[in-house]
């Protein structure tokens, strides 16, 4: 099953305030951006990558894995979703319509390629969209003032979603160009009333949302922890 990537890459890092967006911020010698690519082209089955950049980003000009021939540059939108659209309609020059795509994050760089695989061979084998999520481990509490607890919630059918989320290129477009603000694929798809398979994604599959974050990324991708 050949698979095509879209990487939204188009994000300010505002909740990480570092000087420059965070997809452009280096571990191990290579940017948060390139670990994300690399993560992706590390299974055979993906064929090509669009990114999708903030309009008039000149420090992607200076990346070497953007030059890669598998690599299509295309301009971010306003939102994340804007951005995946955008890299969808640049992919539909080389994709047919029932071509798989992966969504991934450029923001989750620790992407390793047994999760990726596994995500692929489960679509490839049902035959609907999925993505990678991570059950709940811990005690669930909502919070109505930010200060107490309202409630515990049963853990037991929560799973956090991650990227990459795997859906059929024309399914996904139409999807997302009738869902209105989405946070993910899979809200689009379940919108539309697409199945949506979860497979199970490590913990180390996190988001680089704050300082926090980047801190351990530093931590497992300076160790080669993520292959
Ligand atoms: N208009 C946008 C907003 C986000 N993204 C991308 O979507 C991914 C996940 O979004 P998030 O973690 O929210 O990144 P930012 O929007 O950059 O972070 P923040 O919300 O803290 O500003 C990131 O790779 C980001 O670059 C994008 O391509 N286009
Ligand atoms: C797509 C995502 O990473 C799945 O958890 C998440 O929804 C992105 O949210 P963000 O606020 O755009 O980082």
């Amino acid at each position: 099953m050949n698979c095509w990537g879209v990487i939204p890459a188009a994000g300010i890092g505002s909740r990480l305030g570092a000087a420059v967006p965070k997809q452009y911020l280096e571990i191990a010698g290579r940017t948060l951006l390139e670990h994300s690519l690399r993560a992706l082209f590390a299974d055979a089955r993906v064929k090509g990558v669009a990114v999708a950049l903030r309009a008039g980003d000149e420090r992607a000009a200076a990346l070497a894995c953007l030059q890669d021939p598998r690599v299509l540059r295309v301009e971010g939108g306003a939102e994340r979703a804007d951005s995946v659209a955008a890299g969808l309609a640049a992919l539909g020059e080389r994709a047919a319509e029932d071509d798989w795509v992966l969504v991934h994050d450029a923001a989750r760089p620790c992407l390793d390629a047994k999760s990726l695989g596994a995500l692929i061979d489960a679509v490839a084998a049902g035959g609907s969209g999925a993505i990678l999520a991570q059950p709940v481990s811990d005690t669930v509490k909502r919070s109505d003032d930010g200060n107490t607890v309202a409630a515990t919630v049963d853990r037991r059918s929560l799973w956090l979603a991650q990227t990459p989320q795997l859906f059929r290129l024309g399914e996904l477009t139409r999807a997302l160009a009738g869902a209105g603000a989405v946070t993910d694929e899979a809200s689009a798809m379940e919108a539309a009333g697409h199945p949506v398979g979860l497979v199970p994604g490590p913990r180390t599959n996190f988001k680089v949302t704050t300082a926090d974050d980047l801190l351990l990324a530093r931590c497992l991708l300076a160790a080669g922890e993520n292959s």
